[in-house]
């Protein structure tokens, strides 16, 4: 037993029978307990890593293994997971108290039918539904029906919960308060928990770890705060942040930095941060809109196009070399739409990426 890789996927491969690779090589491993999100972009593989995990599609190559045994020659009811789907694939016919106790009056488990009861009415506790025991799915809420969905899930005790994007059919103000209670919950409960999200603010808020993919590639396997400070690469730098990432062209020559107008020093970037040595090239140079800030001189030049407000802060945006970029700054900023500014950058803060992509600053 090793608690540090309860789930652990290795060199795990899935090519659809139309030979499309949904997954090219993927390892990884989540520790006892922990809420782990599996984040990227439509497409990316997500769904296909949680069936593989779930047993309802097989790899075509690696091995998925549970608390230290493998499971990919178990069958999905043998697996010991819970699984909540998108659209929570609850029995309509059926009362909510039916369907959380359903899955304990089916199959192997099959047990007394006041037994079954019990058990139920304990999950229903926990995600706070008892008071809708006999009530049909039809007369709930997206928030209830999700909570049904949770209950009717963790009543087998699974070892192992896994959650495909269970608040994308939730309004805005909903998920947020949901998106905590099932945090919440999976933490009191205690159970490890893949959760699968595209959308990175949730599996900021939520995650005891992320694990970003793009194209069926792990991208970054981290804690959340490090996808935003030290990105891995250029497509984790702008996926992950709001408002999104800055980027400008430069051109790297004789230990100068060069934009379309401004020029930095190579030796006023802090040493310790190079990833590798920076040859001469073609380069982007990215940094977070609060870390490019009005000032006396700046790095950069602009007239403001627009300034948007959220909530306590405020964007500045400005059209540089033909790209649209942004500055974050307080309410008290006194500049408005249609001012000349000088940006200038946390040269301590900035990323730069090779034209593949690479991070070498
Ligand atoms: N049965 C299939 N046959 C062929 N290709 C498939 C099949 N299922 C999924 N794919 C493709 O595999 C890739 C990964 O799909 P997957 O559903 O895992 O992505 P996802 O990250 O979950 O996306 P979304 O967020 O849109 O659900 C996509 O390009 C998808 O079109």
């Amino acid at each position: 037993m090793n608690d540090d890789k309860f789930v652990e996927v290795k060199n795990l491969k899935k090519v659809y029978d139309n030979g499309h690779e949904a997954i090219k090589d993927v390892s990884f491993s989540v520790k006892k307990g922990d809420l782990v999100c599996l984040l990227g972009p439509s497409g990316c593989g997500k769904t296909t890593i949680l069936n593989m995990l779930a047993g309802l599609l097989n790899p075509t190559s690696g091995d998925i293994l549970f608390d230290g045994k493998s499971v990919v020659n178990v069958a999905p009811k043998d697996r010991q997971i819970g699984y909540v789907f998108q659209n929570y694939a609850l029995y309509p016919h059926m009362t909510v108290l039916q369907n959380v106790m359903f899955p304990l009056t089916v199959g192997k488990q099959k047990m007394p039918k006041d037994k079954a009861k019990e058990i139920a009415e304990k999950y229903m506790e926990t995600t706070q539904i008892t008071e809708l025991a006999d009530q049909k799915p039809g007369n709930l809420s997206g928030g209830q029906q999700q909570r049904v969905a949770i209950a009717r899930a963790l009543v087998q005790q699974p070892k192992i919960l896994l959650m495909d994007e269970p608040l994308s059919n939730l309004d805005a103000r909903l998920r947020l308060k949901i998106r905590e209670e099932i945090r919440n919950l999976v933490k009191k409960v205690g159970i490890t928990t893949l959760f699968v999200t595209h959308d990175q603010e949730e599996a900021l808020s939520i995650g005891d770890k992320i694990i970003l993919f793009n194209n069926g590639v792990i991208q970054q396997d981290d804690m959340g705060q490090n996808f935003y400070l030290e990105p891995n690469n250029y497509f984790v730098a702008n996926f992950v942040g709001n408002p999104v990432i800055d980027n400008f062209k430069v051109n790297v020559k004789d230990g100068k930095i060069t934009g379309s107008d401004f020029e930095i020093n190579v030796d006023d970037l802090d040493k310790s941060r190079f990833k590798r040595d920076l040859t001469d090239g073609e380069y982007t140079l990215a940094v977070r809109p609060e870390n490019i800030l009005p000032a006396e001189t700046g790095h950069v030049s602009a007239k403001i196009d627009d300034v948007e407000l959220i909530g306590r802060e405020r964007i500045l945006k400005f059209t540089h070399d033909g790209v649209q970029a942004r500055s974050l700054v307080d309410l008290e900023t006194p500049i408005k739409r249609g001012d000349n500014v000088n940006l200038k950058m946390r040269l301590d803060r900035v990323f730069l990426f090779t034209k593949e992509g690479e991070r070498v600053y």
